[in-house]
């Protein structure tokens, strides 16, 4: 059994552009996982507080025989290796974020893990990554997430070059 999984990626300490590049290479040897597809690589503002520097996200593609939880373990293990700590403000910096924004069409809420991610429906800097490789792309609630650019503004965002 494989699902077809979104992970969002977000950066904005040390040298966040190579640690984008890293990361989406490091989703690439995840096990019994093949990288489908990857958006743009975009300059965002920060959301929260503003004295931070800005974000680089970007959205992959995997499809996997991993489950949620396996590879929840595999990202954070990531998230880890590029020096990441879990203390600090909400939505303050940090050198390496990754998030399972949709796991096939699954929706999952535990102590661990709500997906799709709660907010998906919110941030450009996940909405716009997501069409770059899934235009038509509909979530398991029903809502079609080119319909939710009409009231999420690009703000700023930037593609800084193509990975195809
Ligand atoms: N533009 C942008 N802003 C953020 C991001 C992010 O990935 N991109 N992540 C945050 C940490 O929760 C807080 N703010």
């Amino acid at each position: 059994m494989t699902e077809l999984v979104y992970v969002g990626l977000g950066a904005n300490l040390k040298s966040p552009l190579e640690t984008i590049k890293l990361a989406i290479n490091e989703l690439t040897v995840l096990p019994h996982s093949e990288l489908v597809g990857v958006s743009k690589i975009y300059s965002s503002k920060p959301m929260g507080p503003a004295d931070q520097p800005d974000y680089i996200n970007a959205v992959a593609l995997i499809r996997t025989e991993l489950t949620p939880h396996q590879l929840f373990s595999h990202t954070c293990a990531i998230e880890d290796k590029h020096g990441r700590t879990r203390v600090g403000e909400h939505w303050g910096p940090r050198t390496l974020d990754l998030d399972i924004l949709l796991y096939g069409q699954h929706q999952i809420n535990d102590e661990q893990l709500v997906v799709p991610h709660y907010g998906l429906q919110q941030r450009e800097f996940v909405i716009y990554p997501l069409l770059d490789i899934t235009p038509d792309l509909v979530l398991p609630c029903g809502t079609i997430v080119e319909s939710l650019t009409k009231n999420i503004p690009l703000n700023g965002m930037t593609p800084l070059l193509s990975t195809h």
